[in-house]
């Protein structure tokens, strides 16, 4: 049984959709404390949340089951990804479904903000017929500037022209064709801030984002300014804003999201000149089904063992560049594991040489499943596909990819190659058409096998009567050999058996194939 977790209100929508997945079960609890969500988490495989549940790395070490952690919504910033990704976990989003809503929320605010509709409508209820207090000011023809031209900075981009409004915009991302094609100008952060009569932020909260809006970026601001933040708290640092109404250079904020959430009691709600929404840029009927379902398939994905489609702590790779690099997964994780069992020193790295069609596709997650295939000898099940490459890295093991074209005759070959102090090792494999994964090579011996069930290696010396000595001791063990090959460096030189066997070759039977006279190593290896 999969148990799921649901700790922020979610639409009926996605959750109907997990209820008719076999074997799940779902518990939903809203509002827990901190406290609360900690002492429940252990027995659950997986968490669902929106912005208010805060998955912290203390959550995360109390959840020895959670596999995956699912957010519907865009922004991860209440998630530890860092804990999350170490322990294995990943986290899924749903980056799409609410943008439409959050850039409607933007304009709804910046609108409202130009024109006092709040503090007309609080006036007005309060039985006071405001009408020259209220003056508002025109969008047409000033300049928004956008900070953050993702998702919703673009679709509040084009909203913006549709108010004739000149729209500048600062991303990393952008180049000055792009912002050509969209109608819009390209500026540097500096220039949209000195530029612009409103301003609005849609960036993620990141390190480099907290308090992007400080009391430096005001000073470069139009004298008047109006400033919306529909994205997340501490983009703009509150008490720089603050003290920039109080001085008034800004004439004008609208805030969805603040640095702490939720509060009944924030010092800029004090401000006449600030207008304020409690997080509610994605609460519209339609983005809270979309968000749902995205994150739900998600999680249904993750379970049935398809592909999900929006990870935050992996990277995501389109279907069809996904079809083709699967089938390889398995041979990588074998031939890693497969490699570990031969070295006997600490790795310090490892290089992975991409041939053939192999030279061509994205790699990056056939790499994570090699590693995963070195780590899991000595850390087991711990390992994933999320965790992998950190955990290398914590061992302080450091992984080259190579590609090349050359395939020595196969139209693919994965090599992967260890190195220690003292010691080098490598295998390869190739997916033959067809016929499935086969190992062709360990270090410069030529071999042929599948990398499945029991397999011997034998490091020995080229000489009449080893390899009936090796078997006879082998019967003795009662072990049926399968399969077998042998390949050498020269006549009477060193030379390597690969064997597989129909079961485990214990330790005792290991044994004494090692004292045999002419072997110097055996290893047994189940894969
Ligand atoms: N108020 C609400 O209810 C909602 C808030 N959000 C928030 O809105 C924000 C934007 O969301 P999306 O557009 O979907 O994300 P996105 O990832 O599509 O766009 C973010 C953009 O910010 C840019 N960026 C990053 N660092 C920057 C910097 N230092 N200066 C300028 N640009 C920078 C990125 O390059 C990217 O293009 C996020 O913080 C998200 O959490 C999203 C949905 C609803
Ligand atoms: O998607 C986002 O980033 C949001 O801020 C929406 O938050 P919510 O799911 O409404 O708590």
């Amino acid at each position: 049984m999969f148990r799921i977790l649901i700790s922020d209100p979610l639409s009926e929508e996605g959750i109907h959709a997990l209820q008719s997945t076999e074997n799940v079960n779902i518990v939903i609890d809203i509002g827990l404390s901190p406290t609360e969500l900690r002492d429940k988490i252990s027995d659950f495989d997986a968490l669902l949340v929106r912005s208010q549940t805060q998955v912290t790395r203390e959550l995360i070490r109390n959840a020895p089951n959670l596999k995956i952690i699912g957010r519907a919504g865009v922004g991860v910033d209440n998630i530890d990804l860092n804990a999350a990704t170490e322990h294995g976990i990943i986290v899924v989003n749903a980056p799409n479904g609410n943008t439409n809503s959050a850039a409607e929320h933007t304009m709804a605010m910046l609108m409202a903000m130009s024109r006092n509709i709040p503090q007309a409508y609080y006036a007005l209820k309060n039985q006071q017929w405001e009408r020259k207090k209220y003056l508002g000011v025109e969008l047409k023809n000033k300049t928004l500037g956008i900070v953050g031209l993702g998702r919703i900075g673009t679709e509040v981009a084009y909203r913006a022209k549709g108010q004739r409004m000149n729209v500048m915009a600062y991303d990393p991302f952008l180049t000055e064709e792009k912002a050509e094609k969209m109608g819009i100008e390209y500026g540097a952060i500096e220039d949209v801030l000195k530029n612009a009569d409103f301003i609005t932020v849609h960036t993620p909260l990141l390190k480099e984002t907290r308090h992007l809006i400080n009391a430096e970026a005001f000073q470069l601001m139009k004298n008047g300014v109006q400033i919306v933040n529909c994205a997340r708290g501490g983009i703009i640092d509150e008490d720089a804003l603050y003290e920039a109404i109080i001085s008034k250079k800004v004439a004008g904020a609208a805030m969805d999201v603040f640095e702490e959430e939720p509060f009944l009691d924030n010092k800029l709600l004090e401000l006449p000149e600030v207008i304020a929404t409690p997080h509610l840029g994605a609460s519209t009927i339609e983005a809270q089904e979309n968000v749902a379902i995205d994150v739900c398939q998600d999680i249904i994905s993750f379970l049935t063992g398809g592909t999900v489609r929006n990870p935050v702590n992996l990277p995501s790779v389109p279907k069809d560049i996904m079809n083709k690099i699967e089938p390889y997964f398995n041979l990588a994780e074998k031939l890693g594991l497969f490699l570990i069992h031969l070295t006997q020193e600490v790795i310090e790295e490892v290089n992975i040489y991409y041939a053939g069609d192999l030279s061509e596709v994205e790699v990056a997650p056939i790499t994570r499943n090699t590693v995963r295939g070195i780590l899991k000898r000595h850390l087991g099940n711990h390992v994933n596909d999320v965790n992998a490459l950190y955990l290398a890295e914590k061992k302080g093991i450091t992984i080259h990819e190579n590609k090349t074209s050359q395939a020595k005759g196969f139209t693919n070959l994965l090599k992967v190659e260890v190195k220690t102090k003292s010691d080098k090792r490598s295998v390869s494999g190739t997916l033959l058409n067809g016929l499935g994964a086969r190992i062709v090579k360990v270090d410069h011996y030529s071999v042929d096998f599948t990398p499945a069930g029991h397999i011997v290696v034998i490091h020995h010396k080229d000489q009449p009567g080893v390899i009936g000595r090796m078997g006879s001791l082998l019967a003795q063990h009662q072990i049926n050999i399968a399969t077998m090959q042998v390949d050498r460096s020269d006549i009477g030189g060193d030379a390597i058996m690969m064997l597989t066997v129909d079961k485990h070759l214990e330790k005792d039977g290991l044994e004494e194939l090692k004292a045999l006279n002419e072997i110097y190593d055996v290893t047994a290896i189940d894969l």
